[in-house]
């Protein structure tokens, strides 16, 4: 249906032209992305049915409204499509339920309805997520219909002016007090101000709140409770509360991220978040199965960060891609007419290793949410936790590396389009500034790189002893006995050559650790004097998980043999990507030698001129919606100039010939001069 669609719509010559031959079935990797034939239907349907509503459109384009009315404007918009999913009769018919909540917020709503940003991204987000996830059933009977139904609107409160990163520092408290069966909430200080949470300035009703709890006196450490923060109905700020807004940000800046005082407010017992840990009416603390489940929400945002930023990815490319093959620059020969930029090989260098990197996070993102859903099966059952590490290690190390291998990505998709680039109207500063704080948010990302090392280190000393391995690290069992160099360049060899650098890297800073110890340096001290070198192992761990996984995908693969040969191709140049951006890590752990990497180097160029005729297809297939992209330089027409201009007669400073800003201030000048 869309392949025949697209036979009818127009576009530029140089678009019809890298259309025209296409070797591979484009809705089959349309279909991959979605998840299946007929997600893809219900995204298509969700689309028409969103892009047609005129009570989706913004009254002027975003980047000329106000502050407030960026805010309101997206507030409208979120709450009518609350309110639209709810009621309307086609959005049922077309099979609502999470599903289609996913497709949704993800790759309609968070891309093409809030573009800056969604005041109720934390509810659907966050605040949902700990209703299911960490409260009891009988906690989830009360608070989720009314989270549905938009009765209360909530968000997820942890961090705090002072702590951030470290959650055992958070200052807020919640003591308990058996006399009235409630929890005293409190800000002790300045610094135990929450600060950030996006939905809370203005339009949360309720929070989930990290605190410390206390018990007689004795902490029990951060744990989640929900708390009310405005009245119903009136929505003013309710007694012992102060909440607001704390101002512009990079980007975003269309949620309203908030600051929250408590001033000694009582909530119910009963309003602790319950399904791990426990306070009994008689102030007994029932311990969880482990203490980092109440992190719950943590890690299922850091999976959920893995696809968002994939999205944006797929987004970067698609407009870059497109650019390239309808902008001419320059002359590849003198005299000839100019060639599309597509042809220069650094500017395929620049476009199709980010494609093939939508590819690999994709694979590895849907690995690492089935690991996710193990887990809670197994927590859910009541089984064991022995899979809690893995999860726990491989988000940490896949969140840091996809937000920030898109990030930079984006960013040169962005120079890849020349000055261009550089407009809001391209849409790839606004997706960059949207891209940014996911380093940032759900764990800034060296702090995660520390946490996968702390693993790794546990783990290779484990391997030492004969140990049993997590899935990520069962290669360590191999390292005594493996030789360091690797003897074939396919990519089996390649994902072997990460994991001995991973070992090489893990052996010197072993070692460096145990040396400083030996001198009599605390083990912290010692840690924090390795860091840099540990946060250096736990990137090259998490490539290697990424390479291995795509991998591992396409073995799994069983489409047709086009889409098949144009992964493969895909992969191989990710893997290429990846090892030639690496070779100093792979020569200096002997895994690769400069001649091995000279010829993965020539294989490189060969691939990019391989996949260049493929390229607009391949970002035709990720099926991005003109609306999803956003972008005049991406649109599937590639009418790139006009665009551009249509777009420049917007800025209200060309409603009027001479702006009376000339007469306050440049005529008078100009006059004086004469
Ligand atoms: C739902 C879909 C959503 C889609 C999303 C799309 C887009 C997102 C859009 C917007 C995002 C908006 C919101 C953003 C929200 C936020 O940012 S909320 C705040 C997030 N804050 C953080 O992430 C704080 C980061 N800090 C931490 O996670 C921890 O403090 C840290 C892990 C750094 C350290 O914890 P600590 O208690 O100090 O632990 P230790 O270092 O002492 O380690 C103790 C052991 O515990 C293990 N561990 C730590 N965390 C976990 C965990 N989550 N799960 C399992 N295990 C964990 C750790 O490995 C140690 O184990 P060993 O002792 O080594 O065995
Ligand atoms: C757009 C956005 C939305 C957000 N939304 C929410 C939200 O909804 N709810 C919420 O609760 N929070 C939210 N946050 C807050 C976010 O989770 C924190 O900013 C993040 O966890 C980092 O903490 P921090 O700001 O305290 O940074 P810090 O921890 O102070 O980091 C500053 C620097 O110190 C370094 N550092 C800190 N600790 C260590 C260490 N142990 N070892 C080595 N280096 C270290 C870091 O690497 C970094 O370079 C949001 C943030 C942003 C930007």
């Amino acid at each position: 249906m869309a392949g025949k669609q697209v036979q009818v719509r127009f576009c530029v010559p140089d678009l019809q032209k890298e259309r025209a031959n296409c070797s591979f079935n484009k809705e089959e990797i349309t279909n991959i992305f979605d998840g299946g034939e007929h997600n893809t239907e219900t995204r298509r349907k969700l689309q028409n049915i969103i892009f047609s509503d005129p009570n989706l459109q913004d009254p002027i384009p975003p980047d000329y409204m106000s502050h407030e009315q960026r805010y309101e404007n997206e507030l409208r918009k979120a709450v009518y499509v609350m309110k639209k999913f709810m009621t309307d009769p086609q959005l049922q018919d077309i099979g609502g339920g999470p599903e289609a909540i996913k497709w949704m917020y993800n790759s309609i709503l968070r891309h093409a309805i809030h573009k800056d940003g969604n005041p109720l991204m934390l509810h659907f987000g966050m605040f949902l997520g700990a209703i299911m996830g960490q409260m009891s059933e009988e906690q989830q009977a009360e608070w989720l219909p009314k989270a549905m139904s938009g009765e209360i609107i909530g968000t997820y409160t942890q961090t705090e002016l002072g702590h951030g990163t470290f959650l055992r520092g958070l200052e807020t408290t919640a003591t308990y007090d058996p006399v009235t069966d409630e929890f005293i909430i409190h800000s002790p200080t300045i610094t135990a101000t929450k600060w950030w949470p996006g939905g809370l300035g203005k339009t949360s009703s309720f929070a989930v709140v990290m605190a410390q709890l206390h018990i007689r006196g004795q902490n029990y450490g951060p744990h989640p409770f929900v708390v009310q923060l405005r009245e119903h109905v009136t929505h003013a700020s309710r007694p012992g509360i102060t909440v607001g807004e704390i101002g512009p940000r990079l980007g975003l800046n269309s949620n309203d991220n908030g600051f929250l005082r408590f001033d000694n407010v009582r909530i119910p017992r009963t309003n602790m978040v319950m399904k791990h840990s426990k306070v009994l009416k008689d102030g007994t603390y029932v311990k969880p199965k482990s203490a980092k489940l109440s992190y719950g929400v943590m890690v299922l945002t850091r999976v959920g960060i893995c696809y968002d930023v994939c999205w944006q990815l797929m987004r970067a490319t698609t407009i870059a891609t497109r650019y390239a093959a309808v902008r001419h620059q320059s002359e590849l020969e003198v005299g000839e007419a100019e060639p599309q930029i597509i042809e220069y090989q650094t500017q395929q260098y620049k476009v199709l290793p980010m494609i093939a990197s939508v590819y690999a996070i994709w694979f590895a993102a849907d690995t690492l949410r089935h690991t996710y859903m193990e887990v809670q099966k197994n927590i859910n059952k009541g089984s064991d936790l022995d899979l809690l590490p893995e999860l726990h290690a491989s988000s940490c190390a896949l969140k840091a590396l996809f937000s920030t291998d898109v990030t930079d990505g984006i960013s040169v998709m962005r120079l890849g389009c020349g000055g261009h680039g550089y407009l809001a109207s391209s849409n790839l500063p606004r997706i960059y500034t949207s891209t940014t704080p996911s380093q940032t948010y759900e764990g800034e990302n060296t702090v995660l790189w520390l946490q996968v090392a702390r693993f790794l280190i546990k783990s290779f000393r484990e391997a030492s002893k004969g140990g049993r391995l997590q899935p990520s690290v069962a290669y360590f069992k191999n390292h005594q006995t493996q030789t360091r160099r690797i003897t074939d360049l396919s990519n089996s060899g390649l994902v072997s050559g990460y994991e001995r650098s991973v070992l090489s890297m893990l052996e010197a800073v072993a070692k460096q650790l145990q040396q400083y110890s030996e001198e009599g340096m605390r083990y912290e001290h010692a840690w924090n004097a390795c860091s840099v070198r540990l946060v250096n192992v736990a990137k090259v761990h998490a490539r290697y998980i990424v390479c291995d996984q795509f991998v591992k995908a396409l073995a799994k693969y069983e489409g047709s043999s086009g889409v098949r040969q144009i992964m493969d191709q895909l992969c191989r140049l990710y893997m290429i990507y990846s090892v030639t951006n690496d070779q100093g890590i792979l020569l200096k752990s002997g895994a690769l030698t400069p001649d091995q990497c000279n010829l993965l180097e020539e294989e490189l160029g060969e691939l990019l001129a391989a996949l260049r005729p493929e390229a607009v297809n391949l970002v035709d297939a990720f099926d991005l919606h003109d609306e999803v992209l956003d972008s005049t330089l991406g649109a599937w027409d590639g009418d790139v100039y006009n665009r551009l201009y249509n777009e420049a007669m917007k800025s209200p400073l060309n409603k009027v010939d001479v702006p009376d800003a000339y007469y306050k201030y440049l005529q008078p000048l100009m006059k004086s001069n004469l």
